[in-house]
């Protein structure tokens, strides 16, 4: 079994609809209820700011300072972590430009964000990825490279390191006569990031297919079977090098045609991720939303799996809103799944009865305008 990393206090302030307010949890999963607007999914955010990026609704930090208070946010939170107790501290204070927010591990000011994974790892299901399969795949590419980051720390900056070559190729691009030899420095630069980045992904979708398979029999949630398609599909199993100086002709050749286009046609930038329902042997974009739903729960639980198996520490799993579209027999499945994860798991709903095969596995807490009580 993993360890468990469990959230012991989190402490809000300004934030969202919370003026101030503090909880101690005892290591169970967490279950939140109230009515629509209660604060519910503003907790989720809270607690998904405990890993980098911009939380789970991508939020700009302006509007996640309360309304009407003067400064910034602030989120606490005790955790016992990957590497024993941490207190963690983020959020923003007035004046800041709200790109960025603030980090501080045991009091001290962190040199980026992403030593947040040193720590927990926090992985997130919402409403707001029911569109997964049917949306855009700039989607599609954002959920799997979240899913990458929480495996591979360096993934995130590999991807921004990319895209900032990227626009300064097409940017020279749109000159009369660009320098070719700053082009081929740069593209040489989106050769070594842009692979790296492909077979970063690739890597995780063969791992997570192994997770997906070894759980096939284990409940109601569909297998999902994945590929990568549109980034040199057919070279990805030759050696790196040999990978980057494809990509780097690829670049060379393709000049006059992204200077038309205004853009870089090829690159992992242009990957899909292709998500087919095994048992119905159907592409999940045309199953029902409620076999899409199982399937990305399906797809979400083996990612914990996996987080949990590579790092031998269970992550922090926030389910938002998941017993609606769930049957009782689905429901009572996924908390043994979630169970058996071994780690602490926060979820929503508005009805505290949608959650009673949880028993006392679960702290039941009540949500009502941005304060909580525990039930
Ligand atoms: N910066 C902010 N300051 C104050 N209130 C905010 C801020 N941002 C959002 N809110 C409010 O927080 C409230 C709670 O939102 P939240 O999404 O957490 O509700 P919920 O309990 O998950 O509801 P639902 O069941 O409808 O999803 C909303 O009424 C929203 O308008």
């Amino acid at each position: 079994m993993p360890h468990k990393v469990t959230i012991s206090r989190l402490k809000l302030h300004d934030f969202r609809n919370y003026a101030s307010i503090a909880l101690g949890l005892d290591g169970r999963h967490v279950v939140l209820t109230g009515a629509n607007g209660a604060g519910k999914t503003n907790l989720m955010e809270a607690i998904s700011f405990l890993s980098p990026g911009r939380g789970l609704r991508r939020a700009v930090y302006a509007d996640v300072a309360r309304e009407g208070a003067a400064g910034g946010f602030s989120v606490f939170a005790a955790v016992d972590g990957m590497q024993g107790e941490i207190e963690i501290g983020t959020g923003t204070e007035s004046g800041d430009e709200g790109q960025s927010r603030r980090l501080r591990l045991n009091g001290t000011p962190a040199r980026s964000v992403d030593e947040l994974l040193d720590h927990l790892r926090v992985i997130w299901l919402t409403p707001s990825m029911d569109g997964l399969f049917t949306g855009p795949s700039a989607d599609r590419r954002r959920f799997l490279d979240r899913l990458v980051l929480s495996l591979d720390p360096e993934h995130g900056r590999r991807a921004a390191d990319f895209e900032k070559a990227m626009r300064g190729r097409n940017r020279l691009l749109a000159e009369p006569r660009p320098d070719p030899q700053w082009l081929s420095a740069l593209e040489r630069q989106m050769a070594e990031l842009g692979v790296a980045m492909a077979l970063a992904r690739r890597e995780l979708v063969g791992l997570l297919a192994g997770i997906v398979e070894a759980s096939r029999d284990a409940g109601p949630f569909p297998s999902a079977v994945m590929s990568l398609i549109g980034f040199l599909d057919e070279d990805l199993d030759r050696p790196a090098y040999e990978i980057e100086e494809r990509y780097a002709a690829l670049l060379a050749d393709g000049r006059y045609r992204d200077a038309a286009a205004g853009r870089t046609l090829d690159g992992p930038h242009r990957v899909d991720l292709l998500i087919r329902h095994r048992e119905k042997d159907m592409d999940a974009a045309r199953c029902s939303t409620g076999e899409q739903k199982a399937l990305l729960v399906g797809l979400v639980l083996a990612h914990a799996g996996l987080v949990a198996s590579m790092t031998d520490h269970a992550p922090v799993l926030l389910l938002d809103e998941i017993s609606a579209h769930l049957d009782e027999g689905r429901r009572a499945a996924l908390f043994d799944r979630v169970d058996g994860l071994g780690g602490q798991t926060f979820m929503t709903g508005t009805d505290c009865a949608m959650f009673e095969a949880l028993g006392d596995r679960a702290r039941y807490l009540t949500v009502a305008n941005g304060t909580i009580d525990e039930d």
